[in-house]
């Protein structure tokens, strides 16, 4: 971190220090890693993961704060000249020993780890289904490559109001304490019984996964970091009232901002380590003095985070004066002690970059992202005066014998391209059951890359394939699909259900394929980003459109996402229909270009 050189430091002078090469010599760190906890032997997540985001609610007193008198690893700063931030990830992860989530190693400086959003899943959602035509098409929309329509994973959440803190966000479900054993248990049946448990349970990755949700929903949503802190849903800088406020709420610790600042220290965003740092920053002032034990990070690890953040971003001043305030707490700190030194000497020589206005890094390079936020905010559409004559409710029978006794309900909700609402499409058993039949086969979804599936940030949900034969209940949901549509879904015209579960901050990203559907407490909306509506999540309905044109063309206005889930979790099924197998359901149209 921090190797690169913010603009406008004249480069004879050497760069702050971001590094915290810990211990070690006589440079006793702010927080050595989190291998020394005050009065308290290491603390180690039994978990491996749990410890930086569950709180107990014990706290105990500590006045005056106590200084680190251990060095936790050997120095290796002091001849360093380029500034880096705070312990690069590199260190952290090196020193991190044993790897555990704040436990042997990090003070709440988690080594950034490979992508992977929480295994959980929980579920209060229904689900849909939708449709496609032209198995395996893909179009390009974003910079950024191929999408298919498999893609995919997840982080279930309830979002419980009882302050156990972020993970509880993602996982609530792994987080109910393991049932006591029997109070004689001995220790090995104990130790086993605990790694049995510990494999379920989310690891550092799930809570790195849950940071970038909480900042995707701050991003799509215009969400003010507070408001998510104090675990209201809130739009920054916006008087009006909260987009969604939850029955219950759930606050997030200084540690858990800490994390979230931190995930985006690490990958040198410092467009949201900002916001996040502090909040954590302002969390740690406001409880000084108390010590939490469940704490993997410290004032002084958010202020040295934040400093070199605004640093990074060419507010050198601020810099200066969290770095002082860092020394107040921790004078000994040579690192600190010559960035202040560093600073002072930028700003006096006049060469300070100007601080910059920080710009939102667009990860996802997404050239309709403005379009497509707008859509998530605000689930609707102006449709064309023309087209509004053309809007409709009714009940259809298509003249299949599966719909005389129970017509389908159809709203047709946009014209060009067509899109259709079919309420009530499955009942509240049918969809308990389904959920019930993937739910032990969820896995991340993947995304087509080349010949290849992977995950990919831009959707994150979980998945699983229904053939019909797995129950009767998958059997009737295709026959009313197909009693609906008047289209062929036997092999090989039409592909297994797809069954997805978005948890919080799930998402699709705007992409090309078929159709979808569910039902969600707040967010989750499905936008058509071209054709500039969505339609939010209703529950058990289905929601369907073409793909292709009659021709076999994509239609291009298709293109759609499935928003963030704000709060709750959506459930979704999905059914691709080939267009093979139709040509005389669907044939082509008179005009070349239908
Ligand atoms: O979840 C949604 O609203 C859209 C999902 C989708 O488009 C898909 O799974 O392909
Ligand atoms: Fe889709």
């Amino acid at each position: 971190m921090g190797a690169a050189s913010p603009g406008g430091v004249s480069p004879s002078l050497a760069w702050p220090e971001s590094g915290r090469r810990y211990g070690g010599g006589s440079e006793p760190s702010p927080r050595p890693g989190g291998c020394h906890r005050r009065g308290a032997s290491p603390k180690v997540s039994p978990s491996g993961c749990l410890v930086g985001f569950m709180r107990r609610s014990r706290r105990c007193t500590r006045t005056p704060r106590p200084r680190w008198t251990i060095p936790c690893w050997p120095s290796a700063s002091s001849s360093v000249s380029t500034p880096t931030g705070p312990m690069s990830s590199t260190a952290t992860r090196l020193l991190r020993t044993p790897r555990v989530w704040g436990g042997g190693g990090a003070f709440g400086c988690v080594s950034p780890l490979s992508p992977r959003e929480s295994r959980a899943v929980t579920g209060s959602g229904w689900r849909s289904w939708g449709m496609d035509q032209g198995a395996g098409k893909r179009v390009k929309e974003r910079g950024n490559g191929w999408r298919s329509r498999r893609t995919g994973g997840g982080a279930g959440c309830g979002l419980p109001r009882d302050g156990k803190g972020l993970i509880r966000l993602i996982a609530p479900q792994n987080l109910i304490n393991p049932p006591p054993g029997p109070p004689s248990l001995p220790p090995t049946a104990l130790h086993s019984g605990f790694k049995e448990v510990e494999r379920e349970l989310p690891g550092a990755e799930d809570l790195d996964g849950a940071a970038r949700a909480l900042m995707r929903l701050q991003d799509v949503y215009a969400l003010s970091v507070k408001g998510m802190a104090n675990g209201v849903f809130q739009r920054a800088g916006a008087s009006c009232p909260p987009l969604y406020s939850p029955g219950r709420r759930v606050s997030l610790s200084a540690d858990d901002c800490f994390h979230v600042g931190k995930v985006a220290y690490d990958t040198g965003d410092y467009y949201h380590s900002i916001a996040w740092l502090e909040e954590a920053v302002g969390l740690f002032r406001l409880s000084y003095g108390s010590w939490n034990p469940e704490d993997r990070s410290s004032l002084e690890d958010a202020l040295d985070h934040l400093a070199f953040s605004y640093f990074m971003a060419g507010n050198i001043s601020h810099a200066l004066s969290l770095s002082r305030e860092f020394l107040h707490y921790d004078p000994s700190n040579q690192r600190v002690v010559r960035n202040v030194a560093k600073y002072e000497k930028l700003l006096e020589m006049g060469t300070a970059a100007s601080a910059r206005p920080l710009q939102r890094p667009n990860s996802t390079r997404l050239q309709s992202r403005d379009a497509y936020e707008e859509l998530c905010q605000r689930p609707g559409g102006q449709l064309a005066p023309e087209h509004l004559l053309r809007l409709s409710c009714s009940y259809e029978t298509n003249g299949s014998p599966y719909l005389f006794l129970q017509p389908a309900k159809k709203e047709v909700v946009w014209i060009q391209p067509y899109v259709a609402l079919y309420h009530d499409f499955i009942s509240d058993a049918e969809a308990e059951t389904i959920k019930g039949l993937a739910g032990p086969r969820l896995q991340r979804s993947v995304v087509a890359s080349g010949e290849k599936q992977q995950k990919a940030e831009y959707r994150i949900s979980k998945s699983a394939w229904l053939k019909d034969t797995a129950d009767p209940v998958v059997r009737a949901l295709e026959q009313r699909i197909a009693a609906v549509t008047g289209l062929d879904l036997r092999p090989p015209y039409a592909e297994y259900l797809q069954v997805v579960n978005y948890g919080l901050g799930g998402h699709y990203e705007p992409h090309f394929d078929h159709a979808t559907l569910s039902a969600v407490e707040a967010g989750g909306s499905t936008a058509f980003v071209y054709a500039n509506f969505s339609v939010p999540v209703v529950k058990n309905a289905a929601l369907f459109w073409w793909n292709l044109r009659r021709n076999g063309d994509g239609d291009g206005d298709t293109l759609h996402a499935g928003c963030p889930v704000l709060a709750g979790d959506k459930w979704v099924a999905n059914k691709w229909i080939h267009e093979h197998g139709q040509e005389f359901r669907r044939p082509c149209g008179a005009d070349p270009q239908d």
